[in-house]
């Protein structure tokens, strides 16, 4: 774990998103079912356990035949076969029923289809005069054992996302469970008795704007929600709600990850430091130099659970998000942290000596423009980029390369 920042300072935006990404180390591994797996990072490979198909089958419904000794110097063989039991093993001459994917008997040189022949009443099967050439061809319509895969093969290497496909392969290849990246568990305490859920706000009230979608968010950053509770803004609720859960559940429910909302100033009624010491706990990180979002902490409590103070202003909130909550559940899920990509800004960004100022954007034919109403406690703006970018404290003149990173949503 890195030491607190003993600096009066606050970190630049870049050693913020760093510091979050360090203090971590990736979550152990875990056994899932195949249904459970999907959308996860698989840890240990998915190998095949027998060959695959494991026996040799058959592509189409008809007969198995047995033409050898009867064919001619292509291959081909127009019968008669003498038809026996289906399952049985096949003597020359003789063919049997197959549906598809059926086991092929041995004996068997290739399956005709039941198109291409025909049984008359003496029992013998005959080649329709209409039958493609090649019908009887040694192997013709027989799947080999092993076509797909040999035993041992890797099907599916370490670090893969899988996907429904993947799945479906690691099950014809008999496995039950697969070993993924846990997902950190991510619980939300929202704060602020001015905070109501329902309808029109009065005044000095203030519609939620973390609860409806705060936790699919965590679940686009590689987080598993695990619940939300809401609070006021008394000293005792905030304790209890990031110290009260420790024995009152089993560890395995504990979140890994407490991501607060406001709470974050240094007012009577902001109590995230204070309930943190009380538990023990210590600051990684208290306040960003950049804007918005430059009042959020990052903790950790005895246990190694973490907690995220996003501040209340709901830009500020998402963007502090961005900047500490992304790169820690990365870290935590074994992930790379997403690196900026460099865009030609098509606007005059100001500079700001002392911070970076991260500002939700649009891009119109290549070029990345501020979008408008960014206000710290603005959301309309946000509603509609594409990402944001990251202005350095010198600014950036129109035409110049600025960093600019996606939304977890775009
Ligand atoms: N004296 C100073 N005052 C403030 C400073 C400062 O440096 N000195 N910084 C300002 C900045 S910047 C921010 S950001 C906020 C941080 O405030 P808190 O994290 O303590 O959050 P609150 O005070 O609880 O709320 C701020 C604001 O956000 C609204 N809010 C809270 N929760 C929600 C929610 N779930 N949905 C929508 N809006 C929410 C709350 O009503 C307030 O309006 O401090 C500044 N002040
Ligand atoms: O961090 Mo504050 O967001 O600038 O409102």
């Amino acid at each position: 774990m890195l030491a607190q920042a003993t600096c009066t300072q606050a970190p630049t935006w870049a050693q913020a998103r760093q510091l979050a990404y360090q203090c971590a180390r990736p979550l152990p591994s875990t056994a899932v079912t195949l249904r459970e797996a999907i959308g996860g990072t698989l840890t240990s490979p998915v190998t095949a356990r027998q060959d695959l198909p494991h026996y040799a089958s058959s592509a189409m419904d008809g007969w198995a035949v047995n033409s050898t000794g009867n064919s001619t110097a292509h291959g081909i063989c127009t019968g008669p076969w003498l038809m026996t039991a289906s399952g049985l093993p096949l003597a020359p001459g003789q063919a049997s029923v197959i549906a598809t994917g059926g086991l092929v008997p041995s004996g068997a040189t290739a399956i005709l289809r039941k198109e291409s022949g025909c049984v008359s009443a003496d029992g013998s099967l005959t080649l329709k005069h209409d039958a493609k050439p090649h019908e009887t061809m040694p192997g013709r319509h027989i799947r080999p054992a092993g076509e797909e895969a040999a035993a041992g093969d890797v099907l599916i290497p370490a670090g893969t996302l899988l996907n429904p496909a993947h799945i479906a392969l690691a099950s014809v290849a008999g496995h039950d469970h697969v070993q993924i990246q846990r997902k950190p568990r991510v619980a939300v305490v929202l704060t602020g008795s001015e905070v109501v859920t329902s309808g029109e706000p009065a005044p000095g009230q203030v519609r939620d704007a973390f609860g409806p979608q705060l936790d699919t968010v965590i679940s686009q950053l590689g987080g598993e929600p695990c619940g939300q509770l809401r609070i006021g803004d008394s000293y005792d609720q905030w304790l209890a709600a990031l110290g009260g859960v420790e024995g009152s559940v089993p560890d395995a429910d504990l979140p890994d990850v407490t991501v607060t909302t406001g709470g974050t100033g240094k007012s009577g009624t902001d109590h995230f430091r204070d309930a943190v010491a009380a538990l023990g706990g210590r600051l990684l990180l208290d306040g960003i130099a950049m804007r918005p979002g430059h009042p959020a902490v990052l903790a950790e409590l005895p246990d190694g659970r973490f907690i995220i103070g996003l501040p209340g202003n709901p830009l500020a909130a998402i963007m502090a998000l961005m900047t500490l909550g992304e790169p820690l559940l990365a870290a935590l899920a074994d992930r790379p942290l997403t690196e900026a990509s460099l865009m030609t800004s098509g606007a005059d960004m100001e500079p700001d000596p002392r911070r970076t100022r991260l500002v939700p954007c649009t891009v119109i034919h290549d070029l990345v423009f501020p979008a408008s109403h960014t206000g710290p406690g603005m959301m309309r703006g946000l509603a509609w980029a594409n990402g944001y970018m990251a202005v350095p404290p010198e600014g950036v003149a129109a035409g110049s390369p600025v960093p600019v990173l996606p939304l977890p949503w775009t």
